[in-house]
């Protein structure tokens, strides 16, 4: 194998693109690449090849995310990134990443987050687990508290292109103080969840709107000698209010031939397990949802206007320029440092999903000032966890 250096694909080298991710996902049929081909355009996309065979690729979306506090930030959006079988384990990843942090830097952007395909693999790169998802089941007929309060406004099954204005707009409003939750404004989303329509033989998705809210579902259908076991999947809910959101659980739960309602992106404090009787009705899974890069820890730092001065020690081995010390303004010190901990490890704490005290208890947070720890832990920690129900 010869040279592995990463480089920016231009529009004709793209074409190649959606191979090289199908072949690394074991999803290149023509119906795969035919439902991944839109997308294209509004990826940035990097490539490595080894003679003339591109053999790994990475891209990323230019997204915003709602940052604590209610700021937006600029956020790049990482995505599809796979190295072809038989390429694999010589450092093709490595390069790519190198690359794509490289030139995020020089574009101004300081934050980067992703779905891991897998766990083991992004921590190396500086990624930190941010927020969680909750693979949350309930099922059909699950009982309301009589004190529930529901917006009776009808929930009304509608098509897809007449859905979507409506789905952007209430997203638009909801997003805006759900810290997490990623902007759609480069118009990546709608070829998004298209393409994931069809994958791995899914079914299509269903829109239902409310006034004040909507959901997008995908049915599952299945018989048994018992008769039906269909299953929905939500995919998006978003409720404007407490009342639509019960009026959107109340639809879900009472599907005729449905026997479970599963969402694997719901929050890990999803308000509908307080809606029920019995809150043991919900089945709840906690696992890591977007890994978060912080690409320059000062700028990011200074992004989430934070309380408190305590003086960090950074450790960053991949990308060493936010190595140093930084108060928690994100001003540069030579102060004596009160803490000391990895750029992952910040990223973590970062968006308020994970505390640094937790972090602390697992040995991967060293307090050097008494207090500093619970000084800067409260600072970064929020009221909510985040989450983010976009997949990208
Ligand atoms: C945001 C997203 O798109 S997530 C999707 C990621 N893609 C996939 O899962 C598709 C299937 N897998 C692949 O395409 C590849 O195996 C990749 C992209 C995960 C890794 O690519 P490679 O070129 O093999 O990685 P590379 O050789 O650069 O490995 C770098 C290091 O990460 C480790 N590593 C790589 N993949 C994994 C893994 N899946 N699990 C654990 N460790 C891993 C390597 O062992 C290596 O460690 P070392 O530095 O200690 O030796």
């Amino acid at each position: 194998m010869g040279n592995l250096e990463a480089r920016k694909l231009d529009a004709a080298e793209k074409d190649a693109f959606p191979a090289v991710f199908g072949a690394a996902f074991l999803e290149d049929t023509e119906a795969d690449l035919t439902r991944f081909r839109p997308l294209v355009p509004f990826i940035t996309a990097l490539g490595v090849c080894d003679g003339a065979e591109m053999i790994g690729v990475a891209g990323h979306y230019d997204l915003t995310i709602t940052l604590p506090g209610g700021r937006s930030s600029p956020l790049a959006g990482v995505t599809t990134v796979g190295v072809r079988p038989g390429h694999r384990r010589r450092g093709v990843l490595s390069s790519l990443m190198r690359r794509q942090l490289d030139d995020l830097r020089e574009s101004g952007v300081a934050l980067a987050a992703l779905y891991a395909s897998e766990g083991a693999i992004y921590g190396r790169f500086g990624y930190g687990m941010a927020t969680f998802e909750n693979h949350l089941s309930l099922p059909t007929g699950a009982r309301f508290r009589a004190d529930v309060e529901i917006d009776e406004r009808p929930v009304r099954e509608v098509a897809r292109d007449r859905a979507l204005p409506v789905i952007h707009e209430q997203h638009a409003r909801v997003a805006a103080d759900r810290i997490g939750w990623t902007g759609r404004g480069d118009g990546s989303w709608e070829p998004l969840e298209h393409m994931r329509q069809g994958r791995q033989g899914r079914n299509p998705s269903r829109y239902a709107l409310h006034p004040a809210g909507h959901v997008i579902y995908r049915p599952t259908q299945r018989w048994t000698e018992l008769g039906p076991d269909y299953q929905l999947e939500v995919t998006h809910l978003v409720a404007e209010t407490p009342q639509a959101y019960a009026a959107l659980w109340r639809y879900l739960t009472e599907f005729d031939l449905v026997r479970t309602v599963f969402w694997g992106k719901a929050a890990i404090n999803e308000p509908v397990v307080h809606l029920l009787t019995d809150p043991r009705s919900a089945e709840q899974r906690i696992v890591d949802g977007l890994w978060l890069r912080l690409i320059d820890v000062p700028a990011a730092l200074a992004a989430r206007e934070l309380p408190g001065d305590v003086v960090l020690e950074v450790t960053d081995s991949f990308c060493p320029w936010n190595e140093g010390r930084w108060r928690l303004s994100g001003e540069s010190t030579t102060a004596p440092a009160q803490l000391a901990l990895d750029v992952a490890d910040l990223a973590a704490a970062y968006l308020g999903g994970t505390t640094l005290l937790q972090l602390a208890a697992a040995g991967r947070v060293r307090e050097l000032e008494p207090g500093a720890l619970t000084a800067a832990s409260r600072a970064l920690a929020t009221d909510l966890p985040p989450s983010c129900p976009d997949a990208f």
